[in-house]
């Protein structure tokens, strides 16, 4: 294969504001990204062009090799995974689903399960808990789990369908600090199998499975490239408007804020 994606001079407009502006970006073998900027900086938009839900004002975007406007939608989407802490939203509707109900539905990218599940695709789920260490979970309904349960499972659900890019939108969102580590640990055996783009807002989960990061200001990239040259104290206070540094511990980056005036002044 030879692009998993690749954005060419793609720009999106909505209501006269230009809301992504010259997007020139490639994801390629071997790389895994995170990515990252302020609120209203263009993450969401992104991830609805690269999968298809909005199609760009001008440009070009093309996933797994294939060009949009030349494929098939729903089916390069099977071979892309999401996951969002806004799919809780389905919540209410999932009174009696079992946790490997949910996890199953992910071969069939529907939430509930409504269709004639195969021996071969329960035991695909068995493995999935497994490897997520959510066994312990089985039988059990998916509503009664607490949050971090529920996001794991999520993401197990999405790999039901063996998705060659893993999209996780601020999977870490409202969960406390085991439930943000055990989503984590996950990551290492997503990767195995997939690339992986993972949304976040907080430096530090940018764990060492992620090698590059594309940082967003205002629309526009700011910066990309590898990890150690992107999540610097320059760039990051650049992007954020606010004097920020950067120190790495066991490969892992973390952020303090230097001069909370600049707080203040943005407040
Ligand atoms: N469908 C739309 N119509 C009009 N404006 C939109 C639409 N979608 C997004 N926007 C605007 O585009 C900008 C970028 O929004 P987007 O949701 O992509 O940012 P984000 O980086 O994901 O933000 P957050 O971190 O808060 O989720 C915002 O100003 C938002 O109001």
């Amino acid at each position: 294969m030879g692009k998993i994606l690749s954005l060419k001079g793609v720009n999106w407009q909505r209501n006269g504001q230009t809301i992504l502006r010259d997007f020139n970006w490639e994801v390629h073998h071997q790389e895994q990204w995170g990515i990252l900027g302020l609120n209203g900086s263009g993450k969401t938009s992104l991830l609805n062009i690269v999968t298809g839900y909005q199609f760009p004002t001008k440009g070009e975007v093309i996933v797994l090799d294939r060009s949009f406007g030349k494929t098939n939608l729903l089916e390069l989407r099977k071979e892309i995974g999401f996951v969002s802490s806004s799919l809780e939203r389905f919540d209410s509707s999932l009174k009696f689903e079992t946790v490997e109900e949910i996890v199953v539905s992910g071969k069939f990218a529907s939430i509930g399960l409504y269709e004639v599940v195969t021996k071969a695709e329960w035991e695909k789920a068995d493995r999935l808990l497994d490897r997520f260490r959510l066994t312990y979970l089985k039988g059990k309904p998916y509503h009664l789990l607490s949050q971090g349960e529920k996001r794991r499972v999520l993401i197990a659900r999405s790999l039901m369908g063996d998705p060659k890019i893993m999209i996780l939108d601020e999977p870490c969102t409202g969960l406390d600090i085991v439930s943000r580590e055990e989503i984590l640990s996950l990551l290492k055996e997503i990767v195995k199998n997939s690339y992986l783009l993972y949304v976040t807002h907080h430096i530090e989960e940018i764990s060492k499975e992620i090698t590059h990061i594309l940082l967003l200001k205002d629309g526009e990239i700011f910066a990309s490239g590898l990890k150690k040259e992107i999540l610097n104290d320059e760039i990051l206070s650049q992007a954020f408007n606010l004097s920020v540094k950067v120190h790495w511990e066991e490969d892992r980056p973390w952020l303090t804020v230097r001069n909370r005036e600049d707080i203040k002044m943005r407040s």
